[in-house]
């Protein structure tokens, strides 16, 4: 097992809505001095919910963030959200290069290099996505693009305080697969050996997550394996009893 402290985050997406403070609180309340002792727990809401979910989080050491984040700290960009607004609300981590966004919003990875580093200097956490499509892992390919999407995404100079990878193959969101465990240990492997050619010991310290297709059901073997940090979870988040069972699920 890793020495690394655990994190497990709920991706909320665009779910949610103010009668939602409701499961919300059940998953602060959930969070026991057990459950502390294991793991770190994130929930990243919609936009719209984040300031009332960042005052109920409040004492009970859950964490809050945001789903993706503008390069810029402010300006004409209507309809987006800057790294300092998300900040502003109290939370304190940032999804950026979800594959939803790559492929909806066309974020390539430059522009994930830059919300990164806005995540950086809005003093947040950015968990970063990378991931195979099914073509590419059928292709043979997973293992070069994992490479290609890290080299080209992840700024220089991050650190274990403000960078947190996660890979969620695409294929394996919301499609109740996941890769076999040898697959998720070997990728997550290869990202572990990625970061440290590139950061040297703080390649050690970087938390790596699984996410796709994680269930109460799945996570104990999926979160035991070598170099998974953690999990992001997102069908399974919405419900406190089935988000709090992965994160008991914990070794
Ligand atoms: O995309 C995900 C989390 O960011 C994973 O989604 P599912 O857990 O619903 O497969």
């Amino acid at each position: 097992m890793s020495r690394l402290r655990p994190i497990v985050v709920g991706n909320w997406k665009m779910n949610g809505l103010k009668s939602s403070v409701a499961e919300f609180s059940r998953i602060t309340e959930g969070y026991d001095i057990g459950l502390r002792a294991k793991t770190d727990l994130a929930i990243c809401p919609p936009f719209t919910l984040l300031s009332t979910f960042a005052v109920v989080a409040l004492g009970s050491r859950v964490l809050i963030g945001g789903q993706d984040c503008h390069r810029s700290p402010s300006g004409a960009h209507t309809g987006d959200v800057s790294a300092e607004m998300i900040a502003d609300t109290g939370a304190t981590h940032v999804i950026v290069g979800h594959s939803e966004r790559r492929a909806d919003d066309l974020d390539t990875n430059a522009v994930v290099h830059a919300k990164a580093r806005a995540a950086r200097r809005a003093g947040l956490i950015a968990i970063l996505c990378i991931g195979e499509s099914e073509a590419e892992r059928d292709g043979g390919k997973t293992l070069e693009v994992l490479e290609t999407q890290l080299a080209a995404s992840v700024p220089d100079g991050a650190t274990a305080d403000n960078l947190i990878i996660a890979y969620e193959p695409i294929w394996a969101i919301g499609s109740g697969r996941t890769p076999t465990l040898d697959e998720i240990a070997e990728a997550h492997a290869h990202i572990r050996h990625q970061l440290v050619l590139r950061f040297g010991d703080e390649g050690e310290d970087m938390r790596i997550l699984y996410g796709g297709s994680v269930k109460p059901s799945n996570a104990s073997d999926i979160l035991a394996v070598e170099n998974v940090n953690g999990a992001l979870v997102g069908g399974a988040s919405l419900r406190a009893v089935d988000f709090l069972g992965i994160a008991h699920s914990y070794p």
